[in-house]
């Protein structure tokens, strides 16, 4: 962005905030300077170690996230459409914005059952998630309901089985399910301020009134995520923005609401380099130009006791719509999975509706009927009188699992696959029946065998026009 678009009131409240060891010429500097792109390895589909690092030359670690890496050079293609990416092996997604999740898991004593709040597109809510390796139960949260269908599509790509989707304003659930999480992240909508490097336009409707504004809804949703935690449970408060009235003077509020019962948990020992952002508080107030990154502010809280919320408003939802399968049902689906040398793991629940399956995580049990869920878990797989059709999410986070009637395609034919198109010549194809397809091991999704071909099942808003395989990458 050129210097001249950034407002005068702007550089002028930044000079009356920035620590002492920070010069207002090294943030203008940085803001020229566009952002380096960065991925996050996705644990969850167990990429081999170094696999995905090897595919980018000269990439660095971000310091933070063991699995961060800075891409130093930018591929000449779009990243997301590497197949690497489409199957879900990496996420891209800015290595400041790897810091709150890192700091919730460095905090919270237990993460069995985790609140995001604010979480399209689900950068953060996927990292939460392979922190807690796809066990306990996940609640992710977001209000707008275009950004809840990515939400969606990014848990799915990352093989995320833990989770459960519900679609309200975050100012909801202090009410709706007070003392109830092991941890939370408010991962707050913000006016953005650190997000300038990579979207040039985040400033054009900057103004001080907006500031004032969303720090009012800010306040909102801290109260609630504090009164949704658990006593003795960990919060982080986040931004990517740099205004002490949407960072620290939100924090202040929380502290002023709920007095001794708040702790403040320092983030000066989150990583090595701390340090160098972390404010007389303990929270980690990221400038740009002190880890070459997006700016962002992150905090966190213990909370000591249990807390009573309001909860004269709460709606409670109608009849939970799932009904556990019947042993029967159980069997004959176990059966059908038999045939690929899958066993229905124990850690989650069968579930039926409609003739449709799916596994729910046990963790989230409790809030059934407590709360309208958009989607829960995993949905197996539809059935037609004694027959199924598995679904994409199941391969994607159980494929890998799969033992029989996996058919690893060459880079041509799962180029084609990723296309949409049928794949001829698979080698011990049967003649019928549905079948796993892989590339370099990793589950692209299910075809149906039909004579000599395999009949393309790939969703349809997974399809790429140009999907770039690893040999044709450059
Ligand atoms: C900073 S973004 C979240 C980014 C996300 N956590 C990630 O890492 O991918 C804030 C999100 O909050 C949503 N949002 C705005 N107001 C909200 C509210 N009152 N309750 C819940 N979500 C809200 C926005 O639609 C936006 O998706």
């Amino acid at each position: 962005m050129p210097k001249n678009l950034l407002p005068q009131e702007f550089i002028q409240n930044i000079k009356a905030i920035l620590p002492p060891h920070l010069s207002i010429e090294s943030f203008v500097d940085i803001c020229q300077v566009p952002l380096r792109k960065s991925i996050r390895i996705n644990t969850l589909l167990q990429p081999a170690p170094n696999e995905i690092g090897k595919l980018f030359s000269a990439a660095e670690p971000v310091p933070w996230c063991e699995q961060g890496l800075w891409l130093n050079e930018t591929p000449d293609y779009q990243l997301g459409n590497h197949v690497c990416h489409l199957n879900g092996q990496f996420y891209i997604q800015e290595a400041s914005s790897m810091l709150p999740p890192m700091a919730l898991a460095h905090v919270a004593k237990s993460m069995n059952l985790v609140l995001d709040m604010a979480s399209a597109p689900g950068s953060k809510t996927t990292q939460i998630a392979g922190l807690m390796n796809n066990r306990g139960g996940l609640v992710a949260n977001e209000l707008s309901a275009s950004r809840l269908k990515f939400l969606h599509a990014n848990l799915q790509r990352c093989g995320v089985t833990n989770a459960a989707l519900t679609h309200f304003d975050a100012a909801i659930f202090g009410a709706a399910l007070p003392n109830t999480f092991d941890a939370v992240l408010l991962d707050a909508p913000c006016s953005g301020e650190g997000s300038l490097r990579k979207d040039p336009d985040a400033m054009k409707n900057w103004n001080m009134e907006s500031i004032e504004r969303i720090s009012e809804v800010q306040k909102t949703l801290i109260e609630s995520a504090f009164h949704a935690l658990k006593a003795g449970g960990a919060m982080v408060y986040s931004t990517c923005t740099l205004s002490a009235q949407e960072n620290q003077n939100v924090c202040q509020h929380l502290l002023d609401t709920f007095g001794d019962n708040v702790e403040v948990c320092s983030l000066h020992d989150l990583f090595d380099g701390a340090a160098q952002s972390v404010t007389a508080e303990g929270y980690l107030h990221v400038w740009p130009q002190i880890y070459d990154s997006e700016g962002f502010f992150v905090a966190a809280f213990r909370k000591q006791s249990a807390t009573a919320p309001d909860q004269s408003e709460v709606r409670r939802p109608g009849r939970f719509p799932y009904h556990f399968a019947k042993r029967d049902d159980i069997e004959q689906l176990q059966q059908y999975l038999d045939g690929f040398g899958f066993t229905l793991p124990n850690d989650m629940e069968l579930f039926e509706r409609n003739d449709t399956f799916w596994l729910f995580p046990k963790a989230l049990e409790p809030l059934f009927g407590k709360l309208k869920f958009q989607r829960i878990g995993i949905r197996v797989a539809e059935r037609f009188k004694r027959n199924y059709k598995l679904d994409h999410g199941f391969a994607i986070a159980y494929g890998h699992q799969f033992k029989h009637l996996t058919f690893e395609l060459n880079a041509e034919q799962a180029q084609e696959y990723l296309q949409g198109r049928d794949v001829r010549g698979i080698e011990g194809l049967p003649n019928k029946g549905e079948c796993l397809a892989t590339y370099e091991g990793k589950t692209l999704g299910f075809g149906k065998a039909v004579a000599n071909r395999l009949k393309n099942q790939l969703p349809r808003e997974i399809v790429r026009d140009q999907p770039v395989m690893n040999s044709t990458k450059k």
